[in-house]
This record gives C-alpha cells, structure tokens and sequence, in this order.
C-alpha cells in the first residue's frame, strides 16, 4: 500500500517547485534539524542545531536560514514551512515539553514572512514517513507484514515518542498520539525495583520516564541502588558506550533492561493498534546501539505476553535506519496542506 495522495517517491525525476524551495524542520527535546526541499523528495542543505544553543525556536531558524549553505542556495525568501516538534499540538500556542521553547504558529509565520507554516507532532509526521522507508529499516527478529493493517511507531530520544499508521482506502491516516505518557509497566521483579526507586522522584512513572536518555541514566541509578553497586555521574551516551565498549558490567545492563522495557511497550503498541504492519522503532538512541540492540531481549520481550505469542511472532519490527526520516513524512503533510 501506498501513500499515493502526498508523498515524495525517491525514483521520480520531479521538476522544482515553482514558488521556490520548502523549508522542513524537526525539532525535538535536544536537536533542531532543518532541510530546504526543492522538488518533490528532493531534500537537501541538512543542518542539525542543539536547541540548547538558542533561546528560542526562531533564533535557531534565523541562524539555519542564515547559515552558508543556505546563503549559498542563494534562496530569496521562502514562501512555505512545515515543522515537526516534539509535543501535542492544540492550538496557536506551541510549548515544548521536553524543552522550554514556546511559540505562536501565527506570529512565527508572520515574523518569518512564509505564506504557509504547518506545525505537527513529530511522530506524526515521521509516522507518515513509514511506508517510505524502502531499504533504510532493519528487521529485528522474525515476522512478515501482513498487507492492509495498521503500522506501529514508537521512538525513544529525549522523550518517547508514539504513533499509528492506520490504512484508509489507498492512503493512510497518522495517528496523533501522547502513548509515551502511559503508565510504566514493569514485568521482572528488577523491572519492579526499578519502578520502586523511580516513584522517590516521580509520582506517576510513564513509560517515557524510563524510555528516554534520562530513563537510560535513571535505570543506572536504580540498578546500582538495586545491586548495592555505586553509581557514577554518567549521561546516556556514556552509559551505552561503556555498554557497546564492554567497559561497565552495570552499564550493560542498564542497556539491556532499556531494550526490555522497549520491547514490552512495542508489544503493548502492536496488540493495541493490532499493527500487523509491524512496529517501527525510532528515534535517536536505538540506531545509535547498533548491533547491541538486535542481540537484546528486545525481541523476546516483544513477544512475552502470555496468550498472545504466537501472535506477535507474526508481526514484524524494524529499527528506522534513514538518517532524517521525518523530512519525508513533513514533506507530505506540506505538499497536502498546499494542494498539489
Ligand atoms: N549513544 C547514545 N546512547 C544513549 N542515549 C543517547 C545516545 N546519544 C544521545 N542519547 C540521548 O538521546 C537523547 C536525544 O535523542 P534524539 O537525538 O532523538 O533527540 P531529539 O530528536 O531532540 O529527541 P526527541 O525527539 O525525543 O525530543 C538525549 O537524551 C541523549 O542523552
């Protein structure tokens, strides 16, 4: 099944749109990521800004559109936008949850001088980009698509991000979703301590509280205070380099209960949505694991729940291997906004 409405197709040699290039932005918790598209699927002048480094959103778009490879596109004013950023969006006021920007859609589109500025959630966008990815997914474990039936999405970063992609005639419909909010489901007792030490800090655990770069620091904590162990001051990206490295026995773990944990709320998605499709996994830190991640109990987990194994057996899960996916996915629900 295809996207057939909206969406850019790679193989095409299409003609450059006539009222100049589109700019796509993805801004989560830590990164902002902003791409010109030019033609249809043709995305280029990628920049990756940390969103720390600018107090606000239109700083961060002011420094990308004045950065040289885009003064080097020699653009003169861009007419149409579409940004992807990572909360629920229900209005005019955007405020990010995993960060402290907030902004009006109408006054950044009037201070940025566009015609057009869509804003959408960021897995709903990337959502949209699933049957796109051709090539650039990897199969974990076993499982074949079953045509017709809903896709799973669920990407851990500095948040934990859900969607859906539901068919609809020859289309598909993206799913705007808060699930990383759920309630944390442990089902190990070292599942339990560690929702026992995170309840010091948190009063309602979510799944995203665990399944985040933070989640990734606070399983460390927790196992080593579970392990009568001592913690080091360690961030996510050193505790899964220890882990990748085998530096860090504890480390290792903590890795391996964060592919768990991911495994159990993959599974809770895909009998959720019955997403016989499969479920994708995104985000910033499960590609960063490589190898580690498919030899997990990710998988195991996945299919661990009870009487329903034989039927997540069936259904397939691919980690997202493309590099900005979202682009594709922000790039449809652009071109369909505009109407052509
Ligand atoms: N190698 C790594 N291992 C584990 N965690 C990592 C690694 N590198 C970065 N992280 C964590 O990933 C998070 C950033 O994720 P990502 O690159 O997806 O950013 P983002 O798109 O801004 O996040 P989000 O969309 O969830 O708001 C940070 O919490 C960071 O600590």
């Amino acid at each position: 099944m295809t996207d057939h409405a909206t969406a850019p197709h790679p193989a095409a040699s299409p003609s450059p749109y006539v009222d100049g290039p589109r700019l796509l932005a993805d801004i989560g918790g830590t990164n902002a990521r902003f791409a010109l598209e030019t033609a249809p699927g043709q995305v280029g002048r990628i920049d990756v800004l940390p969103c720390a480094n600018y107090p606000t959103l239109a700083d961060a778009l002011r420094a990308y559109l004045g950065s040289p490879k885009v003064v080097a596109a020699g653009v003169d004013g861009l007419r149409h936008a579409a940004l992807a950023i990572a909360n629920p969006i229900t209005g005019d006021l955007v405020r990010m949850t995993n960060h402290h920007w907030e902004f009006s859609i109408a006054a950044l589109r009037l201070e940025c001088g566009f015609d057009t500025l869509e804003v959408v959630n960021d897995f709903t966008a990337l959502a949209r980009a699933l049957p796109h990815l051709a090539d650039k997914k990897q199969q974990v474990g076993g499982g074949v698509a079953r045509a017709g039936t809903p896709l799973g999405l669920v990407g851990a970063g500095t948040g934990l991000g859900v969607s859906g992609l539901i068919p609809a005639g020859d289309s598909w419909t993206a799913l705007l979703s808060e699930g990383g909010h759920v309630t944390f489901s442990p089902a190990s007792e070292t599942e339990v301590a560690i929702l026992q030490f995170a309840w010091r800090q948190y009063e309602h655990v979510s799944a995203e509280r665990l399944l985040s770069g933070d989640g990734i620091e606070l399983i460390y904590r927790a196992l080593a205070h579970h392990t009568g162990q001592e913690a080091q001051e360690l961030d996510a990206p050193e505790i899964s380099r220890r882990a990748l490295a085998g530096e860090c026995a504890l480390c290792d773990q903590a890795i391996e209960a964060f592919c768990g944990m991911l495994g159990t709320v993959a599974g809770n998605l895909a009998v959720t949505l019955g997403a016989q499709g499969g479920i994708y996994i995104g985000g910033g830190i499960v590609p960063r694991l490589g190898e580690r991640f498919a030899r997990s109990c990710f998988r195991s987990r996945f299919e661990q729940k009870g009487r329903f194994v034989q039927y997540l057996s069936q259904v397939p899960t691919f980690v997202i291997t493309a590099d900005y996916p979202a682009f594709l996915g922000v790039s449809a629900i652009l071109s369909e906004k505009l109407g052509r």
